[in-house]
């Protein structure tokens, strides 16, 4: 008999079903590590398994999280999806129906109007990823008219909730309504060409008739018509199933009339930047309209109209949603240099942590909670007056206390901002050398810290120069901020601030500070001290800032350690 389980298979097996293994790695195997040397020592007697083993060991802590104490989300920063409006509903044709009244008045109901497709940014999303899932969104369709003189209901609008920070970009637009409108314009240069004709006709068959016999026949040539052309809203009307041919012969449709409309379909191309939690839904895609009921084309010609309209086809989009997270510290590190444990330690995050490199594979986002959750503020506000290096407060009798802030190319007044309650912390895979070119992880996930606030870049003492260590983390985010630009500048090439060099200062201009880890580990304190001294340089101006980037934030470089 066969192996029930090939070599290749038994091999593959550890990785299908890693639960069952679980517990035999975890007693073969003390840690998986491949920190470096210098780092092993410390690192390794801070794990759970040695904590288990011997008794001084540091016990696992909320630092030290056990390999199975932490939270893995789903998350998806980029999404395309395709949305449709809903379509109206056909206009009924109906007749009142009562004993001793055969043929009674018109009395079918318009149709519903269709659902809306509307957006939303809100606060407590923080993920495009059930978004990424669902390939099409439709808004319902509006339901036919009835009977009675009842309209149809109208279909349900659909609110798209997307976290704050997300770009919306419009690829694709199916509008029905334009192809309609090019088809009546044809259509009716059709039927105009024709109503020529006939006129053509009518004066050539008076014409014939006052002239001699011997020219008729050159007359009569003129009066033969080709046929009718359609209608050039035929297509837009419902006609009774019940109609005989000879109605339907001699049946001549109404010219409809342009109808108003409660919502209008956006212009394209939409692109919306949702930086903030909106208001109210915004409109993306407007339903169609309900078609008319039967009692809408009654006339003293026509009292019982065999027709109605049908409701309108809804537009369709496809759309590109990119989320980039808005916190207000973004950490820049390299791999297993101490992003999470910080993240951790700062927040209630449970980002996961572990010594080796690209534990964290998705960005996370940890709040920190200044104000106790009871009103009062735990950390207090700087002294007013105080000058930080891209506000000045300025106490003003009539104003009350501005802020002046120092943006790049611009100077921006407004009212001293409340003291902040929370900030948030964005942890984002490590970044390694190359990073701008799709290297590693970064590259995808570095648009997360783009919009932070403040850049927080962690560094590992212990992981060799750390100066060299923070200059080759700048040169990847210069060169991505570079990248970024050009991307945009291409985006939007017919803008004239398209014409614009990349200058990488939408990254470069934001503050920054280096937070140095594993502090507490010996040899370290050398390392840090140059990495303090080039610092207090740029912050001098004796060294450029360590992007290159011209005109870069230098105003106040500083290094933390974290111990
Ligand atoms: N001794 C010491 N170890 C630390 C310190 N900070 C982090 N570590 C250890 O360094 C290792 C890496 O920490 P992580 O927080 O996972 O590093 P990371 O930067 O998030 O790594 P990636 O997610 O791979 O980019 C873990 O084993 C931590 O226990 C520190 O201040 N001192
Ligand atoms: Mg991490």
């Amino acid at each position: 008999m066969p192996p029930r389980c090939s070599p290749a298979s038994a091999f593959f097996l550890p990785f299908l079903y890693p639960t069952l293994f679980r517990s035999l790695t975890r007693l073969s195997r003390p840690r998986l590590s491949t920190a470096t040397p210098t780092s092993t020592p410390i690192i390794e007697s801070k794990s759970r398994t040695d904590a288990s083993t011997s008794g001084d060991a540091i016990p696992p802590s909320r630092l030290n999280p056990p390999p199975d104490d932490y939270s893995v989300s789903s998350f998806a920063d980029k999404a395309r999806i395709t949305i449709q409006a809903g379509g109206g509903g056909h206009g009924c044709i109906s007749f009142l129906r009562e004993a001793f009244l055969a043929n009674g008045p018109a009395n079918g109901g318009d149709g519903g109007h269709g659902g809306n497709v509307y957006i939303q940014a809100v606060e407590g999303e923080n993920s495009l990823h059930k978004l990424s899932r669902r390939r099409i969104i439709r808004a319902g369709r509006g339901k036919t008219g009835q009977g009675s003189n009842r309209g149809g209901a109208r279909g349900e609008d659909v609110i798209i909730q997307v976290p704050i920070g997300t770009i919306v970009r419009e690829i694709e637009r199916i509008d029905p309504m334009v192809a309609e409108n090019k088809r009546y314009r044809e259509a009716r240069e059709k039927e105009l060409a024709y109503e020529k004709l006939v006129r053509e006709a009518e004066a050539a068959a008076r014409a014939s008739e006052e002239a001699d016999a011997s020219e008729r026949d050159t007359f009569r040539l003129n009066i033969e018509l080709p046929d009718p052309p359609e209608h050039a809203n035929a297509h837009k009307f419902v006609l009774y199933p019940g109609m005989s041919s000879n109605e339907r012969r001699n049946l001549s449709l109404p010219r409809l009339s342009s109808r108003e409309r409660l919502y209008t379909q956006p212009e394209p191309s939409i692109h919306l930047d949702l930086s903030v939690a909106s208001p109210r839904p915004i409109l993306l895609a407007a339903g169609g309209l309900g078609g008319l009921g039967n009692p809408h084309f009654v006339s003293k010609d026509r009292p019982r109209p065999l027709f109605a309209t049908k409701g309108e086809a809804a537009v369709r989009m496809q759309l590109e949603l990119e989320l980039k997270l808005l916190a207000d510290v973004g950490l820049v590190g390299l791999p297993n240099a101490g992003k999470s444990t910080l993240l951790r330690a700062l927040t209630r995050s449970r980002a996961r942590v572990g010594s080796w490199a690209f534990t964290t594979l998705q960005p996370n986002i940890g709040t920190v909670v200044l104000d106790n959750h009871k009103g009062r503020p735990i950390v207090k506000p700087r002294p007013s007056g105080h000058t930080s290096p891209s506000h000045s407060i300025i106490r003003d009798a009539t104003l009350g206390s501005i802020v002046v802030s120092h943006q790049p190319g611009q100077l921006r007044i407004g009212q001293a901002p409340e003291p902040r309650k929370r900030f948030t912390i964005a942890d984002i895979p490590g970044l390694i050398e190359g990073a701008h070119l799709d290297k590693g992880l970064g590259i995808e996930f570095l648009r997360h810290v783009e919009r932070a606030s403040v850049l927080a870049f962690v560094i590992d003492l212990t992981a060799g120069d750390a100066v060299k260590a923070l200059k080759a983390l700048w040169t990847e985010v210069g060169l991505y901020a570079y990248m970024r630009e050009d991307e945009e500048r291409e985006r939007e090439a017919n803008l004239p601030e398209s014409t614009t060099q990349p200058t990488g200062l939408h990254i470069a201009a934001k503050p920054w500070f280096v937070i140095a880890t594993k502090s507490d580990l010996p040899g370290t304190q050398e390392n840090f001290k140059t990495l303090k001294r080039y610092l207090d340089a740029i912050t001098d101006d004796q060294e450029p800032h360590p992007s290159d980037v011209e005109h870069a934030w230098t105003e106040d470089c500083v290094a933390i350690p974290d111990y």
